[in-house]
């Protein structure tokens, strides 16, 4: 049972973590017809191309900076009332652009639902910008220079998520050069559905201190030797990797492997309802299948909130909480 251990999540895709049921709502009150991707109340895709359209598809279904602002406390509540106490949220300002929204609407909405789950719960949230990678190099420097010019203080990072094989790490490289120069923290998509030659890139060309999945480094033990020296921070969502097939099974998902070569690894949930999890699923799942004991899922826990991209202040804070709940550290 990890219900009662604090948890922190740096791995969420906004539009991912809208449960099918708003979806649904959204789709009637724009007039969609969402039949073709939500079915029997829940998300229809068959492989990682079609999870990537159907991603696409809900994300249009918000509309306003109230829809954002909807599911983003949501989310953040229910995150809340399972313990969590961190969480950094992926936002494509390119989605809040294809609908006409625009991008400044689509952060102002998302900022409103933090500032509200922060009130009521007091969860702390960051924004990391995203990228599409199958949107093309030059919308994903056009995000990079977005997030670099924002004054928003909860925008703290930049990622690529999307299609990982489209292109190559080096067409994209300038978009985390800008996000570099402007001080926003890095992690990139990689090694979830392309090899160990992907993340060696990411390592290469982006210098991010974390990577989103990037489970398949294992692919190359040289690689793991190299995370493990470097301290990159591996963002691992095991219940997205059995849902899109990157492993038949949990027994063969890497985690524990990677864990036990000296790899930082922290668990996040990636886009929940997509993948019929939730982070409480997914620390389920750490102590239950992959066996960590609660001091080794505390250890993963703070691994998150080191590798998180907050002001030092705010780190030590979170860390301090942590310590004192899974040591009843009375001086933390
Ligand atoms: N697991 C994933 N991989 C790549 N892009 C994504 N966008 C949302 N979820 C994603
Ligand atoms: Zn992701």
């Amino acid at each position: 049972m990890t219900a009662h251990l604090l948890k922190a999540e740096i791995h969420c895709h906004i539009e991912g973590a809208a449960p099918p049921e708003l979806s649904l709502r959204q789709a009637e009150k724009y007039g969609v017809d969402a039949s073709s991707f939500i079915r029997d109340g829940g998300y229809v895709w068959k492989d990682f191309a079609e999870f990537i359209q159907a991603y696409d598809k809900v994300a249009a279904l918000f509309r306003t900076q109230e829809d954002y602002a909807l599911l983003t406390e949501s989310y953040l509540t229910e995150l809340a009332a399972i313990n969590t106490i961190y969480s950094e949220i992926i936002v494509s300002p390119d989605h809040g652009g294809r609908i006409g929204l625009g991008a400044d609407a689509y952060l102002a909405g998302i900022t409103d639902g933090i500032l509200a789950a922060k009130e009521k719960t007091g969860i702390e949230t960051r924004i990391i910008v995203t990228g599409e990678r199958h949107f093309g190099p030059e919308r994903v420097i056009a995000a990079a220079e977005y997030a670099a010019r924002s004054h928003n203080p909860l925008v703290t990072g930049f990622n690529m998520a999307g299609e990982e094989r489209m292109g190559r790490v080096a067409d994209y490289a300038r978009a985390f050069d800008i996000a570099r120069d402007a001080g926003l923290g890095l992690t990139i998509h990689a090694g979830e559905v392309c090899g160990a030659f992907s993340v060696a890139d990411a390592l290469d060309l982006v210098r991010p201190s974390r990577i989103g999945h990037g489970v398949r480094a294992i692919e190359d033990e040289a690689l793991v030797a190299r995370l493990a020296e470097t301290g990159v921070v591996l963002e691992v969502c095991p219940g997205s990797n059995i849902a899109l097939s990157v492993y038949p099974d949990f027994e063969s998902h890497p985690l524990r492997r990677l864990k036990e070569a000296g790899v930082r690894v922290c668990i996040s949930s990636d886009d929940p309802p997509f993948f019929h999890t939730s982070l409480q699923r997914e620390y389920e799942i750490a102590g239950g299948v992959f066996g960590f004991s609660d001091t080794e899922i505390n250890a993963m826990t703070r691994t998150a909130l080191e590798a998180a991209f907050v002001d030092e202040e705010t780190r030590a804070r979170l860390v301090a909480r942590l310590n004192a709940h899974a040591y009843g550290d009375a001086s933390a």
